[in-house]
């Protein structure tokens, strides 16, 4: 079975065509930067890798591109869509409604658009895709892999608000953490590295991408995690501010005037590293800001350490300890000075980085960055949540 795997992002489009027969990937891509003038395409098929810059306005543009290079380019690995036999996608809300991955009707799209507020970076774009797909290949089975779906084995201590009981009935409020299908498949992987059941294993999971989440995994179960009733709390990130005093945003709304709607906008696309920083959401922009000296990108960098810092703390005090700290996507694979900031001085928690292997160049491999001797290992993982979208997409689409 053909399938193509799309991973909508807050700023990247990923993707990737799988044939499960041969159980070999054929293409896969990224799309990055997507909504900004320096957008760009790295398409990637048969170990040849082009990189076109390409602007991209939003997702559905990004989508079109995607669909461009597997077929139309010079190195199509498809001639037609026809050749597809299902599309796997990757939604980050499913709220109570999903507690596992589901074959995509008419009534799940209505789900999942109930949901556009909680997510509202990730929702509509994952939907204008879903419709892409089926404007382009009608009839064609898709599949929705849920983020909250992982977090649904929390216990109510952590994922209860101590709110009006009342209310987070009546609403739902809940927090349904997000990056399940990340935080799954590279703690499974952490207990292939280390040799060890994941059954009997204490992971810190960091996801450390545009946006950002840790979460607790105590012997194979998700207990806690720092993403909320949406992708805004939790760890500063990007453009998300993460966790901040709830008063400041009524404060904010009468000092400056702000609508819900304003205020909303300024929590998930202008703070974080953004707003902070006043140069960019990315890390790496961030990154050569400080590295210069730019008072605010040297904040913000070290804001950035400290909210890490904060999760990683309470998380081994809820599972009273921890045998593996993970870390992925975009600034966790590839920040090695952002990782030496998070990391500084924990020797007395037996948590010690070996700075060599830190910062030795890694080619996109799966590695130990812990010292030999420390006692809690420290692993950076390539996060693919695409091939776990693939394979519940197989598993559903073969019974049909
Ligand atoms: N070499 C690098 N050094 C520092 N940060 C990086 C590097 N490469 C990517 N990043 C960071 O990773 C972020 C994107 O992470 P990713 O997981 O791809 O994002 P998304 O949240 O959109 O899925 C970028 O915004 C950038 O900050
Ligand atoms: C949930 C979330 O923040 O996803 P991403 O990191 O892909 O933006
Ligand atoms: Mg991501």
């Amino acid at each position: 079975m053909k399938i193509l795997v799309i991973n909508a992002g807050s700023s990247s489009l990923k993707y990737q065509l799988v044939d499960t027969d041969l159980d070999k990937m054929l293409a896969k891509g990224l799309c990055e930067r997507v909504g900004s003038k320096d957008s760009y395409i790295k398409h990637g098929a048969d170990k040849d890798e082009r990189i076109f810059a390409q602007y991209m306005a939003d997702h559905e543009e990004a989508l079109k591109v995607v669909f461009d290079a597997l077929i139309h380019s010079e190195r199509s690995t498809i001639t037609s869509i026809d050749e597809i036999d299902a599309i796997g996608h990757r939604i980050v809300h499913g709220g109570n409604y999903f507690d596992s991955s589901a074959l995509i009707t008419d009534e799940v799209l209505q789900k999942i658009e109930s949901l556009c507020t909680l997510a509202p970076l990730h929702n509509p774009p994952a939907l204008k895709c879903i419709q892409v797909c089926q404007d382009l290949a009608p009839g064609l089975p898709q599949v929705a892999v849920f983020d909250t779906s992982f977090f649904q084995t929390l216990p109510p201590s952590a994922y209860m608000y101590p709110l009006p009981y009342e209310l987070c009935e009546k609403h739902q409020i809940r927090k349904y953490g997000a990056h399940g299908t990340s935080h799954r498949y590279i703690a499974n992987r952490c207990a292939a590295l280390m040799d060890q059941p994941l059954e009997d294993l204490k992971i810190i999971t960091c996801h450390l991408g545009n946006g950002c989440s840790i979460s607790a995994i105590d012997h194979g179960i998700a207990v806690d995690t720092s993403m909320g009733f949406t992708p805004l709390d939790g760890l500063m990130m990007g453009t998300r501010c993460g966790a901040i005093d709830p008063a400041i945003i009524p404060f904010l709304e009468e000092a400056e005037g702000l609508t819900p709607a304003q205020i909303n906008e300024i929590m998930n696309k202008k703070s974080g590293l953004l707003g902070v920083s006043g140069i960019s959401n990315d890390m790496r922009d961030v990154r050569k800001g400080a590295e210069a000296g730019e008072e605010r990108a040297v904040l913000a960098y070290e804001m950035y350490a400290h909210s890490i810092r904060k999760y990683l703390g309470q998380y081994m005090i809820e599972m009273a300890g921890v045998d593996a700290i993970v870390l992925t996507a975009g600034v966790g694979e590839n920040c090695d000075r952002m990782r030496r900031l998070a990391f500084a001085g924990l020797q007395p928690l037996g948590i010690i980085l070996d700075q060599e292997k830190n910062s030795r160049s890694h080619h996109g491999k799966e590695r130990f960055i812990s010292h030999d001797d420390s006692p809690v290992k420290i692993i950076v993982i390539p996060t693919n949540e695409e091939m776990m979208i693939a394979q519940d997409t197989y598993e559903i689409v073969s019974k049909l």
